[in-house]
């Protein structure tokens, strides 16, 4: 649970975060602060602007210097893989595990900027059993929710300080969907910090210590998951 003392930074902030895409405006303002070992759920319908939150976060798209900090440091327009070096990983809307390789290669993937940490090849297989068995196959060839493993297996190798899911849930059948969120205690029983973008708020809430949620590019609602209302969440998730 955080750990961080009221006089220590948290490990992951924004502060008054503005993003756009071209003359665009997607986020106004946003503040954030996650604190080490937590799980922080991000909720929101559709065009919220959860997937430009994580992308400010991760570097894919230019955030202000000082919007941005890890551990005390500014990092807000960093390149992505200076920000994966200093222990940000994503996982990706939709998996973009890499067509051509196989599944080894594809996990191998993420140790291209490996931080020094417990998570390696023999620790994810164990986690996830199944995608050992299909190492040498193509990732192509795997399920949908193998291929959301392996995505969540490439970030883990990279050994992050923070894991941020897009999505873990999209397109995958409920009975799915609770296999890959019953491997996320393993996750985070050594402190691993995770942040959860989720459309399912029932899971979201049941997962999660604090949420946010998004609308239309602002904070609705930020709290602990298991303070709120069906109805409050409902109003802050599609508005009055
Ligand atoms: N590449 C882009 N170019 C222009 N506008 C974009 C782009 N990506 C997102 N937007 C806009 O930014 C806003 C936030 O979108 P974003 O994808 O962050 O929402 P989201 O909450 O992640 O939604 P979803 O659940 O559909 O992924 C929306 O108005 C969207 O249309």
């Amino acid at each position: 649970m955080a750990a961080t003392g009221a006089n220590q930074s948290p490990l992951l902030c924004t502060h008054a975060l503005e993003a756009f895409y071209g003359d665009a405006q997607a986020l106004f303002g946003i503040d954030f602060t996650l604190e080490q070992g937590e799980v922080v759920a991000i909720i929101g319908a559709n065009g919220a602007g959860k997937s430009t939150f994580l992308k400010c976060l991760t570097g894919l798209l230019r955030a202000p210097r000082e919007a941005v900090r890890l551990a005390g440091e500014a990092v807000g327009g960093l390149p992505p893989g200076e920000i994966v070096r200093r222990g940000l990983a994503l996982v990706p809307e939709g998996r973009r595990l890499f067509p051509s390789l196989s599944v080894q290669e594809n996990l191998l993937m993420g140790s291209c900027s490996r931080r020094s940490g417990p998570w390696d090849l023999q620790r994810l297989y164990r986690l996830f059993p199944v995608l050992q068995d299909k190492r040498h196959a193509p990732a192509t060839s795997l399920s949908g929710g193998q291929q959301q493993m392996a995505a969540l297996g490439r970030a883990l190798m990279s050994n992050p300080r923070v894991l941020l899911c897009d999505e873990l849930s999209l397109g995958l059948a409920p009975i799915v969907i609770g296999e890959i969120y019953r491997a996320l205690p393993q996750v985070t029983a050594e402190g691993m910090t995770v942040v959860i973008v989720e459309q399912d708020v029932g899971l979201a809430q049941r997962v999660s210590r604090r949420l946010y949620c998004l609308q239309e590019g602002r904070v609705s609602l930020q709290g602990r998951s298991d303070s709120f209302t069906r109805e409050q969440v409902s109003q802050a998730y599609f508005g009055a």
